[in-house]
């Protein structure tokens, strides 16, 4: 959607079906990539939402569903994945009629529980994004069931690359582990600050000089690891020298199991996505 000038009610436009944290995410990134913002309609039932995205994006928004989806070419499903079934089955006369490409941003819900709920033999994309798409330095995974076309990719793949990265999977029973792995990832970041944070505290730095470490030293090592083109087990080893203080540090992470938690922590996220899938159809 580089710089498409859609206006309401063209195949061009994009509707938004639930305009919470992840849609907000995904509108600024879109507008910030010179999308037309007249040409995205969002539903919410929530007024306070709708208010704040068409005041700062200056989009068009909808209590009714319907409405919002009414002429859209592209419909982006981000509602949690626990109302999906019902929100999809009030939509699906409007599906059958329109042949909308579908995108789904929600957690566990297949493309065949999305294409079902919507009246079948509809192209979907299901994809996975986390929050840096705020600040477009998201990433994304994203899969296309059989009905989606060359076009039809691509139009995925250029609404989400306005979030950060794509990364396109071929079997979809791999879309939980990319939820589990960067869809969730971002909290496992913060859970480490949190915790890198309250260490520093416990060793007598002050509260703010704490904070400011341990920011500073995940945005660096961040950096690195995307900037560097190096492996993080070589750029850890540069840090390691032999008998130092960071060998003290990483021989206590791997006593206690660190590895092997986060391969744990991961898969509960993984198996989580499955249960949603079963628990709402
Ligand atoms: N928060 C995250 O880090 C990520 C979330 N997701 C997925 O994104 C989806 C949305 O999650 P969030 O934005 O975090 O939740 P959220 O709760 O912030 O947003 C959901 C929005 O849907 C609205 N809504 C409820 N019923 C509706 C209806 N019938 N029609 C239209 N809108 C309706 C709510 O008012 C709310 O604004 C979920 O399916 C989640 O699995 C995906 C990747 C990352
Ligand atoms: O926690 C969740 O279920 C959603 C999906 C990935 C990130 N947040």
């Amino acid at each position: 959607m580089s710089t498409a000038t859609a206006s309401p009610g063209s195949s061009s436009s994009i509707a938004f079906i639930g305009g919470g944290n992840m849609a907000r995410s995904l509108v600024g990134g879109l507008v910030a990539a010179g999308v037309d913002p007249a040409g995205v309609r969002i539903a919410d039932p929530n007024a306070q939402a709708r208010e704040a995205l068409v005041a700062d994006f200056g989009v068009q928004a909808f209590a009714d569903a319907a409405e919002a989806v009414a002429g859209a070419g592209t419909w982006v499903f981000a509602v949690k994945p626990q109302v999906m079934r019902e929100v999809c089955a009030g939509l699906a006369g409007a599906a059958q009629a329109g042949r909308p490409l579908v995108v789904s941003i929600a957690a566990g819900i297949t493309s065949a529980q999305l294409d079902r709920w919507l009246g079948g033999g509809l192209p979907v994309v299901r994809t996975m994004p986390n929050t840096p798409a705020l600040l477009g330095a998201g990433v994304t995974g994203l899969y296309a069931n059989a009905r989606v076309d060359d076009a039809g990719r691509e139009r995925a793949d250029r609404l989400l690359a306005s979030a950060g990265a794509t990364v396109w999977i071929d079997d979809e029973a791999l879309m939980d582990a990319v939820t589990g792995t960067s869809g969730s990832g971002p909290a496992y970041v913060f859970l480490l600050a949190e915790a890198m944070e309250a260490a520093a505290v416990a060793e007598g730095l002050a509260p703010d000089a704490a904070r400011t470490l341990a920011q500073q030293t995940l945005l660096g090592a961040a950096r690195m690891l995307t900037e560097s083109g190096e492996p993080p087990a070589e750029l850890r080893r540069r840090v390691t020298s032999p008998n130092g203080t960071t060998q003290a540090a990483i021989e206590t992470f791997e006593a206690g199991g660190f590895r092997e938690l986060v391969a744990r922590a991961v898969h509960a996220a993984t198996r989580r996505g499955g249960e949603l899938s079963a628990a709402n159809d």
